[in-house]
């Protein structure tokens, strides 16, 4: 069984159609990239599988379960976790506070049991500590764990949205644009990530991605989407190469640049 399934999702807004009868099959363990020009879709896509938007028809199974049947609170519950375009942080907490947030769905203690911090709530605490603490070290996150998020450079702030992704222990991770305004030297930084979230810790990814260098170096299945429609399907050099893809961004220069930009600094 697939690890996520849509099929034929159709999502409008109003009389534009942003998705259209989108089909996608993400098996297990693979690093998979939605791709395609600006306001192609890639981003509702992402928010059909959170759940923000529910398609008009179709389907979105998560290893056999329904999608469609839970509500966006649910989603994390079932091993599914995104970070976001704009980042989404608490920006008055710490690195680390933040990273404990991502340990929600684990929580299992109730509000009377933390008020009187009961032996369960500490054992829970710890656990939590550990997890965040495995996600630190991971990410090289040490140096900022206990500085608030407002006081750090974007780039550090879009490793901690990361991190806090990876801290739920998430069979599926969604991330949208994870090399958008880093540097070279921080795009190459996120690549060595990607990999190890799939190697290590045996995570699937699903990734919205303008940056074809990036793409091409991580991903072992790319979607291209125009217009809400799937344009083409495969690996990174057949997509890249493809006909429709590149029609779809003549004039953008997009994808010869980017991939130029990454394949100067191999
Ligand atoms: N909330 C909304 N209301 C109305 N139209 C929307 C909304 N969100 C997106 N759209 C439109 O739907 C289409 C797809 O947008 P989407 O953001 O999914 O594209 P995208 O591929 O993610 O683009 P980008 O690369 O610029 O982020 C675009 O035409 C966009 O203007």
């Amino acid at each position: 069984m697939s690890l996520l399934e849509i099929r034929d999702a159709t999502l409008k807004f109003g009389g534009l159609t942003a998705v259209n009868a989108l089909t996608l099959t993400v098996e297990e363990g693979q690093v998979f990239a939605l791709v395609g020009p600006n306001g192609a879709g890639k981003s509702t896509a992402f928010n059909l599988i959170s759940r923000f938007y529910t398609p008009v028809s179709g389907s979105i199974l998560f290893d056999g379960q329904d999608l469609l049947r839970m509500a966006p609170h649910q989603v994390p519950g079932v091993g599914i976790a995104r970070t976001f375009q704009n980042i989404e942080l608490f920006h008055q907490a710490t690195v680390l506070q933040n990273l404990l947030v991502g340990r929600h769905r684990h929580r299992r203690t109730g509000m009377v049991e933390n008020i009187l911090f009961t032996p369960r709530v500490r054992d829970e605490e710890r656990a939590h500590r550990a997890a965040v603490e495995e996600v630190i070290d991971f990410l090289d996150l040490q140096p900022y764990r206990d500085q608030r998020i407002a006081g750090l450079p974007y780039g550090v702030r879009k490793v901690v949205e990361l991190g806090r992704a990876l801290a739920s222990k998430p069979r599926l991770l969604l991330l949208d644009e994870p090399a958008s305004g880093l540097s070279v030297e921080e795009t190459q930084n996120m690549r060595w990530w990607i990999d190890d979230i799939r190697r290590q810790m045996g995570i699937t990814v699903l990734m919205v991605e303008h940056d074809m260098g990036l793409v091409s170096k991580v991903c072992d299945r790319v979607l291209a989407l125009d217009g809400g429609k799937k344009i083409a399907e495969g690996t990174p050099a057949e997509v890249q190469s493809h006909p429709a893809v590149i029609a779809a961004y003549l004039g953008t220069g997009a994808i010869s640049k980017t991939a130029d930009a990454k394949g100067a600094r191999k």
